[in-house]
């Protein structure tokens, strides 16, 4: 059965996954939504669109221990979703990602715990697997930190800490699917980097659903994975020429940007070795263990290896005609068709 939350605190909660949740909790009657976030105008803007006084906004930053605590304290639930998200800016500025996603992060885990926080996720990426970029490698720090704090407090320990990963979120902020948007209606040239790069493309919804999955699933220490579909570019492109009517559209080739891959990894091999197929997700389970591994040697069981990561190039690939279906179904790309007669 489904935990019921009597206040929940969503960190970064004035961004798309946030503004999406937030609306989810509130279909579901929650009580008290609690945002903390640095931007006073979103903040401002949100409050005035909601005037709905079960939402309360702190302004603060995770990377401020004081201002995490006075949000967390009395909360039943955290969402942790502040980040530096963007791959390009964190590879020039690698440690202002160290700042936001590792010691920010580790300010809310510890907060959670000390304000005995029942259950907590964090959203995490799958640029944290096998990570070669800084936004990853931040974030896989993000997920080590959860687990390593979630082995320490154990199974019975008053806060339950699980983290999500999931793959590109369609049309958010900043994003490649309105900008290809953009340039259709401007008519500018539409810019691919590669074409045959690969991402998971997920909808706003299912990455809410996900943290919901997790909240209602949670383990200590689990991780969850969504299965998720996949395109290459050259074939998004080519959905949103036809949906926008723009056959004759001019590409460009860019070439890769920095510190970006051809494909993405959800899950790896040895994580999937220890995971459990959950239907629609994955629950790849906390290795409990601690450093005393000759008595696992001698007493653990011997589990069959997994052979292939899952990644964008190996899961179920999108058609054309299944990457137009699945823009179809956003409403932002429901809005930018409104009145659009194509060029
Ligand atoms: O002008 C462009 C810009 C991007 N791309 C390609 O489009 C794909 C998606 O690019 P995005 O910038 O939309 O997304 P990223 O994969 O770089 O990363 C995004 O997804 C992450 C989650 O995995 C984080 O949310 C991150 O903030 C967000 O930028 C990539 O293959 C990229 O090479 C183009 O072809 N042309």
């Amino acid at each position: 059965m489904a935990n019921k939350i009597n206040s929940v605190l969503i960190t970064g909660g004035t961004g798309s996954f946030g503004k999406t949740m937030m609306r989810s909790l509130l279909e579901r009657d929650t009580p008290e939504i609690r945002i903390l976030s640095r931007d006073e105008e979103k903040q401002d803007a949100i409050r005035s669109q909601l005037n709905d006084p079960r939402v309360r906004f702190f302004i603060g930053d995770i990377r401020d221990r004081s201002s995490v605590d006075r949000a967390v304290n009395g909360v039943d639930a955290i969402f942790h979703a502040a980040a530096l998200k963007q791959v390009p800016s964190c590879e020039f500025f690698p440690f202002e990602a160290v700042r936001t996603n590792i010691m920010g992060s580790e300010n809310v885990i510890r907060s959670a715990i000390h304000h005995k926080v029942k259950t907590l996720v964090c959203l995490s990426t799958d640029k944290a697997v096998m990570p070669i970029n800084a936004m990853g490698m931040s974030k896989a720090m993000m997920e080590k930190h959860a687990q390593a704090a979630a082995r320490e407090i154990g199974a019975d320990g008053d806060t339950k800490i699980a983290c999500v990963r999931y793959g590109n979120v369609m049309y958010s902020r900043g994003s490649v699917i309105p900008l290809f948007i953009k340039q259709i209606k401007e008519g500018t040239p539409i810019t691919i980097t590669e074409p045959e790069m690969t991402r998971f493309l997920m909808p706003l919804r299912d990455s809410v659903a996900l943290v919901h999955y997790a909240f209602e699933h949670v383990r200590q220490g689990d991780l969850f994975v969504k299965k998720a579909s996949a395109a290459t570019i050259a074939d998004l492109v080519e959905a949103l020429k036809q949906l926008f009517n723009a056959p004759d559209h001019k590409v460009i080739v860019i070439g890769w940007r920095h510190g970006e891959k051809l494909y993405e990894t959800l899950a790896s091999a040895q994580e999937l070795t220890t995971s459990e197929d959950l239907g629609d997700y994955w629950r790849l389970q906390l290795d409990g263990r601690d450093l005393n591994y000759s008595s696992f040697f001698d007493e653990g069981e011997s589990k069959t290896a997994q052979l292939d990561d899952y990644h964008s190039h190996n899961t179920h690939r999108l058609d054309v005609a299944g990457v137009k279906e699945l823009l179809l179904s956003l409403p932002e790309v429901q809005a930018e068709l409104q009145g659009w007669q194509g060029q």
